[in-house]
């Protein structure tokens, strides 16, 4: 493990990737959490790692793994590359002795979720998964209401995760099977994560239908539906899509004594709304409060985790099981059968013995 994990200078982190992602949210998020800097980036021209590093202000740019996990500088990689990269890059970093946070989908199939989680357990490293939303003061508050029973027993629930992919995004998540592409591993999998967050409980198995618009630029599946059958009874619905604009986020809990409804809260900005009605009382607006700022919480649990402080906020067991209800959804969706994920995650465990 690095040293410093147990010092106070910022621990140094590293991008992997210069897309979307890194560009909109991260960088800013690691530089703006108390006790992290971006010290590297990698990319797979030399030249655009430059170029970022130039305009985010990041003292060393590379094209080499190799080279980037063994600047002495990196003491955390943040793994944010088309999915199925991202098994390899953190096989690379864990055994340089670099903790990783990784981007979702954990990665493309089962087996490799696996091998990164055993990999990061033994080189002793910290592993987290960046499902954002869990870090979102509006789904604490959600979660804290259904912990603290103000509905009582949930009965139901439905996660609402709909709109349009803009343009420049409309690449490989629209035609590359290989890099995880399609909605249920990009935008189902934050659904399944959010429902089990959320419900305090595991999905026993998995239902789904998925459908192809034509109204994008390319082939894999663009909305889909699929309904998750929990251990202790509660069944929910994920409804996601990446072609219906205007459509509003939503998620409702319905319980045994009254349901909680909140919208527009699980895009990756600020804001929501949520309501509490309880028998047959008026519905009733929760106070939020001030929302802290979601990406930079997580890397701040990040940095904790790694310095001895507690878990990520997001652990890489947590990546595994909600994409194991993704690929249970997939797999659902394709036979048009039921799909245990016990089934799932038991086919991945007989093939790594
Ligand atoms: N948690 C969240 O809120 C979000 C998560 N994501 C996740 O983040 C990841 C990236 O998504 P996004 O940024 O939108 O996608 P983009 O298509 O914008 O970027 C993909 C990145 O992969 C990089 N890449 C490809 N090959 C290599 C390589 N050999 N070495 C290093 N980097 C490589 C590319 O960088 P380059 O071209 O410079 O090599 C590019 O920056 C995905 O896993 C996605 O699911 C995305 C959006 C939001
Ligand atoms: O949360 C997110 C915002 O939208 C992106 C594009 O669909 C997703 O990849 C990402 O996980």
């Amino acid at each position: 493990m690095s040293d410093a994990a147990n010092e106070t200078k910022p621990l140094g982190w590293a991008v992997i990737g210069t897309g979307w992602m890194t560009r909109t949210h991260m960088v800013r998020a690691i530089n703006k959490a108390s006790g992290s800097k971006v010290v590297a980036v990698l990319s797979s021209s030399q030249e655009r790692a430059e170029e970022f590093a130039k305009e985010f202000d990041i003292p060393n740019a590379y094209s080499s793994l190799d080279d980037l996990v063994a600047d002495p500088a990196v003491d955390v990689v943040f793994v944010s590359s088309t999915n199925e990269l991202h098994k390899p890059q953190t096989l690379a970093a864990a055994s340089a002795g670099k903790h990783v946070l990784c981007e979702k989908p954990l990665s493309t199939n089962i087996q490799d979720g696996l091998d990164i989680v055993e990999a990061c357990r033994e080189s002793g490293v910290v592993l987290g998964t960046n499902h954002y939303r869990r870090l979102k003061t509006t789904i604490q508050t959600v979660r804290r209401l259904i912990a603290e029973g103000a509905i009582g027993r949930p009965i139901l629930a439905r996660a609402t995760s709909t709109g349009w992919l803009s343009e420049e995004q409309q690449t490989w998540r629209l035609t590359s099977v290989e890099a995880g592409g399609g909605v249920v591993l990009d935008i189902g999998v934050h659904d399944a994560d959010l429902l089990r967050y959320l419900l305090d409980d595991e999905v026993d198995e998995v239902s789904a239908a998925t459908g192809h618009s034509g109204l994008l630029k390319g082939e894999l599946e663009d909305y889909a539906v699929t309904t998750l059958r929990f251990r202790n009874g509660t069944i929910a619905t994920s409804t996601v899509s990446f072609c219906t604009p205007g459509s509003i986020g939503a998620i409702e809990v319905m319980g045994s004594e009254g349901t909680i409804f909140a919208r527009d809260l699980l895009a990756d900005k600020l804001g929501g709304e949520i309501y509490l009605r309880r028998g047959g009382l008026d519905l009733e607006k929760v106070d939020i409060g001030s929302e802290e700022e979601h990406y930079a919480e997580a890397v701040h649990q990040f940095n904790e985790a790694v310095r001895g402080n507690g878990a990520p906020a997001v652990t890489g067991e947590d990546g595994v099981q909600s994409l194991a209800v993704a690929i249970a959804a997939l797999r659902s969706a394709e036979r048009g059968t039921v799909v245990k994920l016990s089934e799932v995650l038991t086919e991945s465990a007989l093939v790594a013995s």
